[in-house]
C-alpha cells in the first residue's frame, strides 16, 4: 500500500511543526503553490501528512508523546522512523531514551531505517549536544541497534537541517 514513515516523540518536541516545514519544502520543490496549506492533514488521534518526494508520495503519521503506549500498534506498517528529541528539554530526556530503546527493540521495526533528530536547536540549550548524546548513551545505542541510524540536528522554527531531513526520508526506500 502506501508507503509509511512513522514520527515519533514526547509531547511537545515539535513533530507538527516539523511535519508542517517538511510539507511546505518539498512542495516548494516540486513547484506548485507554495505556502498554502494543502487538505488531507487528518486528525484523528494520529496525524496523517503527505509528502510528495521526487516520483513517489510518502505518508508520515505523528504519535504523540501520550500515545506512547499504543505506539506499536503502528509499527507493521511503516518502512522507516523518525524519532524527535527536544534538546531543549533536559527533564524529557531520560524518558524520552527509554521510548527510544523500546522503539529499536521492537520486532517489526527491525528493518526501518531510523533517523534521530535533535530538535530546538534555535533555543539557548541547557545541556550541549555532546552531553546530551553521552546521557542518551548514543554510540552504544547505534552500534548495538539492528537498523541504520542516522543522527541530525535540526531547528524546526528556523528551518536549520530540515532539506537534510528531506533528502534522508528521499534516500530511504522501503525494505520491509
Ligand atoms: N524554539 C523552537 N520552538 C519549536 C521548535 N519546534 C517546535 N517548536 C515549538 O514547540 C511547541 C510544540 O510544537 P509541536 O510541533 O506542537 O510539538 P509536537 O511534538 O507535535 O507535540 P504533541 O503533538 O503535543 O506531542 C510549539 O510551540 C512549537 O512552535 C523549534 O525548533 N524551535
Ligand atoms: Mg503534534
Amino acid at each position: 500500500g502506501v508507503e509509511m514513515c512513522l514520527l515519533l516523540g514526547a509531547t511537545g518536541v515539535g513533530k507538527t511543526l516539523l511535519l508542517k516545514r517538511l510539507q511546505n519544502l518539498s512542495l516548494r520543490d516540486h513547484h506548485s503553490d507554495v505556502g498554502e496549506p494543502r487538505p488531507g492533514q487528518h486528525r484523528v488521534g494520529t496525524n496523517l501528512t503527505d509528502l510528495m518526494l521526487h516520483k513517489r508520495k510518502l505518508t508520515v503519521r505523528e504519535l504523540g508523546g501520550c500515545m506512547g503506549p499504543i505506539w506499536s500498534s503502528y509499527y507493521r506498517d511503516c518502512s522507516s522512523v523518525i524519532f524527535m528529541i527536544d534538546a531543549a528539554n533536559t527533564c524529557q530526556v531520560s524518558a524520552s531514551c527509554v521510548q527510544l530503546l523500546s522503539v529499536l527493540s521492537a520486532e517489526p521495526l527491525q528493518n526501518a531505517a531510523v533517523l534521530i533528530l535533535f530538535n530546538k536547536l534555535d533555543l539557548p540549550c541547557p545541556m550541549s549536544l555532546v552531553e546530551m548524546k553521552s546521557l542518551f548513551r548514543l554510540d552504544d545505542i547505534i552500534t548495538c541497534a539492528s537498523q541504520p541510524i542516522t543522527v541530525q540536528e535540526v531547528s524546526a522554527r528556523s528551518g536549520r537541517g530540515l532539506q537534510d531531513v528531506l533528502q534522508w526520508l528521499e534516500s530511504h526506500r522501503p525494505s520491509c
